[in-house]
């Protein structure tokens, strides 16, 4: 793949990106994670190159958010989505959706949201997701009891590459090779030139190894599935739960880790175990079976009376020695049951089998001596023995275990790239959920929305009221003081993004068209002075210069210089835009003032106050179409007329009529 033709990738970024393994994998499916795995590329920048590959791909260049508090509502949903997901990948490939113009990339996402949304939430399956990590490469294996054999440079370096685990020895004849093998276990020469070379020791010619590194280092895939088990396993534990297809059989895939140690070595094998023992264990058993047999024997001794003939008495005193004689024919039964005592313990303790029983037995010598010794070199050949035993045995255990994990090797990162994708979905659908959305329509204009609940609000689910408002063309609206004006902006621009990235808004039914653009104004503090006045009203005579299918949302634009001033300039802009193919709604408390300054006509919205309750005033949040809404003071200046009875608050009241 041409990884600098991804939009915002230059040749460092691109060189980089070839250095990781899957890349391209990675990229097709928003993985982030793995992409940051690449040198140099941190989280946030890995999510920016998949979303560039996924423009690419859609041949998008439309840039949806034009303004900061756009962005900045982008970012609020993108953090709702991102709680509810359990794994980092997931939170990071959530951020691979962004708001887009381009219809193929908007009902790729709608496509995968329609799965989502279907996804029941279910606890035991997010339980397990929290253990699904995306896997790592198997860690850095060295193997010391085996090694390569060559006498050809071009070999040589071809197992270096292929095999790295093993050390790789240069050899010229029998005599180098014999070296090699009584320094490691097994020898395994790669040129055929070894064939029929005899030597001691476990040597195979197999000029094919290179080509089956499983079978020489079955550590390598041992090591990958050792540091990726709890992942694994995690992720069986997930599909498990959610029902899910598995690529593989999970009972497989569970018996062959639960035979895995931490570490790669094969565990509940028993014959391994018993000749691990048995190698640990051999001297103190050695030692304890002569205790065994001295003990008997001082025993038998002491409850012995012997009778010593003249001659051995002399033999004793004169050499010193001459016991054993004497031991062999007063004791000799005695003697033979101690050893044969000192036998079956050692065989006994250490679960010999029948070929190891036959060389322990030899350990005690058959000529009597007191107290009696073990032979070192008997003892020695027998530790040889049981070691090789072992070798043997760990090694075909690690071959059998490899041989089945490296089939499952495929299934097992499917299986959790798929756990890692439904940690996605979940997020996707607990938002859809617990927020009450429904997948939006695209239509040719406006945009229309019943039953909004914006989940920008502070205030808990339950006590948020629905919102209808439907707009099209150039709007303002007006209403009574906290009456929901800039909630109802930030609820159109929330849902406006939530669909354009393609996911379900948070309403019970909403239509739209597919705006090219994004701008939403929020409130300014304060008024501005003359240079930052002169910047906001270069920018919106900009945007009233042009631009099709334009979203624009502007709250108290009158904020930036005096009320009358205002109102003219609102007014210009709006006429401006209404001769565009522009969709705007101006939220404004001068909208008598504006509509009285604009020379065409201007459609006014309006939330309403439907009474006052407790000094409070109780609004309806849905704006009404086609209705200036009575400001705050009016309604006051209107309860003290109606209240107090006084000529003054009706000629007040009289000043606010049209
Ligand atoms: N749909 C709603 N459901 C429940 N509470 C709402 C809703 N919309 C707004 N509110 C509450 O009303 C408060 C004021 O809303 P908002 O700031 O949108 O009003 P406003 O009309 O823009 O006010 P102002 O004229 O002072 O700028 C919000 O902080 C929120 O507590």
């Amino acid at each position: 793949m041409e990884f600098e033709s991804i939009p915002g990738v230059g040749a460092k970024t691109a060189s980089a990106l070839a250095e990781v393994e899957g890349a391209e994998r990675a990229l097709r499916e928003g993985d982030v994670a793995h992409l940051a795995g690449a040198p140099g590329i941190s989280q946030g920048r890995a999510a920016r190159i998949a979303r560039g590959a996924i423009r690419r791909e859609h041949d998008d260049s439309s840039r949806l958010l034009r303004t900061d508090r756009a962005r900045e509502i982008h970012r609020e949903l993108l953090s709702l989505l991102q709680e509810r997901a359990i794994t980092s990948y997931a939170k990071r490939r959530l951020e691979t959706f962004y708001p887009s113009a381009s219809p193929s990339r908007i009902e790729e996402v709608r496509e995968f949201a329609e799965r989502a949304i279907e996804r029941e939430p279910d606890p035991e399956a997010r339980e397990a997701l929290a253990g699904v990590e995306p896997l790592e490469a198997a860690r850095d294996v060295r193997v010391r009891d085996r090694c390569l054999v060559t006498n050809d440079a071009e070999t040589l370096a071809a197992a270096r590459e292929a095999i790295p685990e093993l050390p790789v020895e240069v050899v010229e004849d029998a005599r180098g090779l014999a070296e090699l093998a009584r320094g490691y276990s097994t020898v395994i020469a790669l040129d055929e030139t070894f064939t029929g070379v005899e030597v001691d020791g476990d040597v195979q010619v197999r000029p094919d190894a290179l080509a089956d590194p499983v079978e020489v280092v079955p550590e390598r895939v041992l090591s990958f599935f050792a540091a990726n088990r709890e992942s694994i396993r995690a992720a069986v534990a997930v599909h498990r739960a959610a029902d899910m297809e598995p690529p593989c059989d999970l009972r497989a895939l569970d018996d062959a880790l639960s035979r895995l140690g931490p570490d790669g070595e094969v565990r509940d094998d028993e014959e391994l175990e018993r000749l691990s023992t048995a190698v640990d264990d051999l001297d103190a058993s050695v030692h304890t079976a002569e205790s065994v047999a001295n003990d008997h024997l001082r025993t038998a001794i002491e409850e012995r009376d012997v009778t010593i003939e003249g001659t051995d008495l002399l033999s004793l005193a004169e050499r010193g020695a001459g016991i054993d004689s004497l031991l062999s024919r007063e004791l000799a039964d005695e003697y033979d049951a101690a050893v044969e005592a000192a036998r079956e313990h050692l065989i006994d303790a250490l679960a010999l089998d029948s070929g190891e029983s036959e060389i322990a037995r030899n350990a005690f010598p058959e000529e009597p001596t007191f107290p009696v010794e073990h032979d070192e070199d008997v003892v020695g050949r027998l530790r040889e023995e049981l070691v090789a035993a072992k070798e043997r045995r760990a090694t075909r255990g690690k071959r059998e275990l490899a041989d089945a994990l490296t089939e499952l090797r495929e299934p097992a990162a499917a299986l959790v790239r798929a756990a890692l994708e439904l940690d996605v979905e979940l997020a996707v659908s607990r938002f859809a959920r617990e927020f009450d959305c429904t997948m939006p329509e695209f239509v040719e204009d406006g945009v229309t929305i019943e039953g909004g609940r914006s989940p920008l609000l502070a205030e808990p689910l339950e006590v948020i009221e629905p919102v209808d408002y439907s707009v099209s063309g150039v709007t303002l609206l007006s209403g009574v003081n906290s009456g929901g004006k800039t909630s109802t902006l930030d609820l159109v621009c929330a849902v406006v993004i939530l669909a354009q990235m393609g996911l379900p808004v948070p309403a019970d039914r909403v239509r739209l068209r597919r705006f090219s653009e994004l701008h939403y104004h929020a409130k300014t503090q304060g008024t501005l002075d003359a240079g930052a006045f002169e910047g906001t009203v270069k920018e919106f005579a900009d945007l009233a210069a042009g631009g099709e299918g334009r979203l624009v949302l502007v709250d108290e634009l009158e904020s930036i210089t005096e009320p009358g001033a205002s109102a003219k300039i609102i007014a210009g802009i709006l006429e401006a835009l209404g001769e565009t193919d522009t969709t705007a709604v101006f939220v404004s408390h001068l909208a008598r003032e504006i509509r009285a300054a604009a020379d065409c006509e201007l459609a006014v919205d309006g939330i309403e106050a439907v009474g006052l309750e407790d000094g409070e005033l109780v609004v309806n949040r849905s704006p009404v179409k086609d209705h200036l809404a009575r400001s705050t003071p009016e309604l006051i200046v209107e309860k003290l007329a109606r209240e107090e009875g006084t000529a003054i608050y009706d000629r007040l009241l009289e000043k606010f009529e049209p």
